[in-house]
C-alpha cells in the first residue's frame, strides 16, 4: 500500500523578480480550492503591509493545498513561496532546503534574467527537481519559442516540453498541477527514526511566543512532546503543532516529509533560530540536519534612536526582527555625534531599507541611520589582521600596512545594445572584466569582478538607467583584495563627526570630499554663527565649505508685532528641529548623515 508520504509534494517557486511567482501561487491556491472566492485577494501570500505596498515578496511563506489529481488520488502540496530579490538569496536557500522540487518561472516577454540563473543554481545545488514554465504567454509581446529555446540551452529541458502558462488568466496552470505531482519526487525519511525537523522560518506572536515553521525530515512530532533545539540544547513542550493553511490549523502530529508549525511558549526568541534542527528531548537525533550555511551580512550601518530614551526599545525591536530574519545581526555602537545605538549588518541595501522601514512602522521608532559601508580586513604594521565594519574605527593610516575589501563576481544580463554603457559603468566602479557569454541572439551575460563597496549604493539604479531598465544583475561574494583605500573624515567647526566618516578609494577621495562638503552645506541650515565644513584625510584638509551665519533671530523681524505670527514661526522652527541632531553647537538634520549617498558619481 502506498504510504502517506507518496502523496506529499513539497515544492517552491523560483523566478526573477516580477516574473509572476506570487500570481502563480494565487492561481494554485484558487485551483486547489484552498481559497474561497471571498478570500481571494490578489497575492494573498504577501501578507505584510510593506510587501503589498512594494509589490515584492520579502519573506517566504508556506501553505498547504489538497489536490485531487487525474489519477484519482488526493495529494498534499506544500508550497513554499520565496522572494526573488538579490538581497534575499538566503531566504530562497532556506526555502529550497525544505523542498524536493522547484517550479522555475520565466516571463515569456522578458526571458532569462540574472536571478533566474542564480536561483536555478541554488535549486540545483540542493538537488531539486526543476520544472521550468513560461509565464505571461497571454502578453502580446511574449516570445515563448525563443525563450523556451534559451531555457533548453540553460537546463537541457527540451523546448517543446516546457509548459506555457498565464498565471494571470490561469491558462496552463491545471497542467502544471499535474506535472508537479508527476515530476516532483515525494519526500523520503523514516517516520519511526529519531526526530529531525528543520526550522525554515519563524515569526513572533505576542501572545504565543515564537511560532516555528518546520519541515520534518525524520521521525514524528506529536502534540505535548518535549522538544529540543539542537544548536543550543534548549527544551520546550510542543503545546500546539499544526499545518499551514491560510491560517494556522492545529493537528495531532507531523510525520517525516510534512511541513507545519510548532508553538511552545518560546519566549526567548533567540532560541528559535532559523536553520536549527528540532529533535525530541527523550530520544534525540545524533546529528542536526547539515548544510545550513550561516549567512554573512555584507553591508553595515549605524542605527540610532532620535530620542535617546528609545534605546532599549530599539534593542527589543531588533531582537524581534531577528527572529524571522536570521540574516540580521547587530552590536551596540556608541557615536560621539549620535549617542547610543547599534551597528547593524544587512545582506544588501534593499534589506537595509526594509529593516529601517519595519523599525519605524511596526515598532513606532524614530531612527537615524548612517551611511552604509562594507566590512574591511585591515593588516596592521604589527602584522595583526583586524576586521573593521565601522569607518570611524579604521586605524590611523600610519598603523596600517594594507586594507582589503570584499570583491564580488557579478553577472549582468542585458540586451546587446547596452553592452557599451554597461562596461563603462563597471569600469567607473573599478570593475575587472572577466567574460561575456551570449544567451541567445540578442542577450548577453557580462561577467565582471567588482568591489562590493562600489555596488552597494546606487549601482543597481545606474545599471537600470543606462540600460533603460532592461539589464538585470546578480552577484556573489568572491574574496577580499588589497585596495588603496583611505578614511575620509568630515569636520564641522573643526570637530570630526564620527558618523560622517567614510572609506573611499584614494583616486576618488578629492572628488567625494568636494561633493560631500558642498552637499552638507546645502543640507545643514544656517546657524547664528559661521559653520566650517571640512573634508580631511588624516590631518590633511582636502575640501572646505562655509555656511554663513544667519543675520538675525528668525523672530526678530516681527518683534513688537503680531503675537500669533511669532508663535507660528516658533512652532515651525520646533517642527523642523524634530529630525535634527545636535553635533557640538551645530544642528545637523537626518539627511546629512546620508549625504554621501547622493554624491555617488
Ligand atoms: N499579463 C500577465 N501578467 C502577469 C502574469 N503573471 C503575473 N503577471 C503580472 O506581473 C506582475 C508581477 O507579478 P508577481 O506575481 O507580483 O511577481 P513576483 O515574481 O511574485 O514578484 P516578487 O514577489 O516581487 O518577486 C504583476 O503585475 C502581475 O499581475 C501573467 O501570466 N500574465
Amino acid at each position: 500500500m502506498a504510504s502517506y508520504r507518496d502523496r506529499i509534494r513539497n515544492f517552491c517557486i523560483i523566478a526573477h523578480i516580477d516574473h509572476g511567482k506570487s500570481t502563480l501561487a494565487d492561481r494554485l491556491l484558487e485551483l486547489t480550492g484552498t481559497l474561497s472566492e471571498r478570500e481571494l485577494k490578489d497575492q494573498v501570500l504577501d501578507s505584510m503591509d510593506l510587501e503589498r505596498e512594494r509589490g515584492i515578496t520579502i519573506k517566504s511563506h508556506a501553505i498547504r493545498m489538497k489536490y485531487r489529481a487525474r489519477d484519482g488520488e488526493e495529494y498534499i502540496l506544500n508550497l513554499i513561496d520565496t522572494p526573488g530579490h538579490v538581497d534575499f538569496t538566503y531566504e530562497v536557500s532556506r526555502a529550497l532546503k525544505a523542498c524536493e522540487g522547484a517550479i522555475l518561472v520565466v516571463d515569456a516577454s522578458q526571458g532569462i534574467e540574472a536571478q533566474t540563473i542564480s536561483n536555478l543554481y541554488l535549486a540545483l545545488g540542493h538537488d531539486l527537481e526543476i520544472i521550468p514554465v513560461l509565464n505571461k504567454v497571454d502578453l502580446p509581446n511574449a516570445r515563448p519559442d525563443e525563450v523556451a529555446q534559451s531555457i533548453e540551452e540553460l537546463i537541457g529541458e527540451p523546448a517543446e516540453d516546457i509548459l506555457r502558462i498565464s498565471a494571470k488568466t490561469g491558462e496552463g496552470v491545471p497542467e502544471l498541477l499535474e506535472r508537479i505531482v508527476q515530476r516532483i519526487p515525494p519526500p523520503k525519511g523514516d517516520p519511526e527514526a529519531p526526530l529531525r525537523a528543520l526550522v525554515f522560518d519563524s515569526v513572533f506572536d505576542t501572545y504565543r511566543g515564537a511560532v516555528v515553521y518546520v519541515r520534518v525530515f525524520e521521525g514524528t512530532l506529536k502534540t505535548g512532546e518535549r522538544i529540543r533545539f539542537m544548536s543550543n540544547g534548549r527544551e520546550y513542550v510542543a503545546e500546539e503543532i499544526g499545518i499551514l493553511r491560510l491560517e494556522r490549523q492545529p493537528v495531532e502530529m507531523l510525520r517525516a516529509g510534512e511541513v507545519g508549525y510548532v508553538i511552545g511558549s518560546i519566549k526567548d526568541i533567540r532560541s528559535a533560530r532559523v536553520g536549527d534542527t528540532i529533535t525530541h528531548a527523550h530520544r534525540p537525533a545524533s546529528e542536526p540536519i547539515p548544510g545550513f550555511r550561516q549567512v554573512k551580512p555584507m553591508v553595515f550601518s549605524g542605527v540610532f534612536p532620535t530620542n535617546p530614551e528609545q534605546y532599549e526599545e530599539l534593542r527589543a525591536s531588533l531582537e524581534k526582527l531577528q527572529l524571522n530574519d536570521a540574516s540580521l545581526t547587530f552590536t551596540p555602537e556608541t557615536s560621539a555625534a549620535l549617542g547610543f545605538g547599534f551597528r547593524i549588518g544587512f545582506l544588501g541595501l534593499l534589506h537595509m531599507e526594509i529593516v529601517q522601514e519595519r523599525l519605524e512602522r511596526e515598532f513606532g521608532l524614530d531612527i537615524i541611520t548612517t551611511v552604509p559601508n562594507v566590512e574591511y580586513q585591515v593588516v596592521l604594521r604589527s602584522g595583526e589582521v583586524i576586521t573593521v565594519d565601522n569607518p570611524s574605527e579604521m586605524p590611523d593610516a600610519g598603523k596600517i600596512a594594507e586594507i582589503r575589501e570584499p570583491y564580488v563576481r557579478a553577472d549582468i544580463i542585458t540586451p546587446t545594445e547596452y553592452i557599451g554603457p554597461l562596461m563603462q559603468l563597471c569600469q567607473d566602479r573599478r570593475g575587472v572584466y572577466r567574460n561575456q557569454v551570449y544567451l541567445d541572439r540578442t542577450r548577453v551575460n557580462l561577467q565582471y569582478e567588482l568591489p562590493l563597496a562600489e555596488i552597494i549604493f546606487d549601482f543597481y539604479d545606474k545599471l537600470k538607467s543606462v540600460s533603460r531598465g532592461y539589464a538585470s544583475f546578480d552577484y556573489e561574494i568572491l574574496d577580499y583584495r588589497p585596495s588603496d583605500l583611505v578614511r575620509l573624515d568630515i569636520l564641522i567647526n573643526g570637530e570630526p563627526v564620527d558618523a560622517l566618516s567614510t572609506i573611499v578609494h584614494r583616486s576618488k577621495a578629492y572628488e567625494v570630499g568636494r561633493k560631500l562638503t558642498q552637499k552638507l552645506r546645502e543640507l545643514i541650515p544656517r546657524q547664528l554663527f559661521d559653520v566650517a565644513i571640512q573634508a580631511a584625510i588624516g590631518s590633511r584638509v582636502i575640501a572646505r565649505e562655509t555656511i554663513k551665519a544667519l543675520r538675525k533671530d528668525v523672530t526678530a523681524k516681527c518683534y513688537g508685532g503680531d503675537v500669533t505670527r511669532k508663535r507660528k514661526l516658533l512652532e515651525r522652527q520646533k517642527e523642523g528641529k524634530k529630525r535634527m541632531k545636535q553635533v557640538g553647537r551645530v544642528e545637523v538634520p537626518q539627511e546629512a548623515f546620508l549625504a554621501v549617498l547622493s554624491v555617488g558619481d
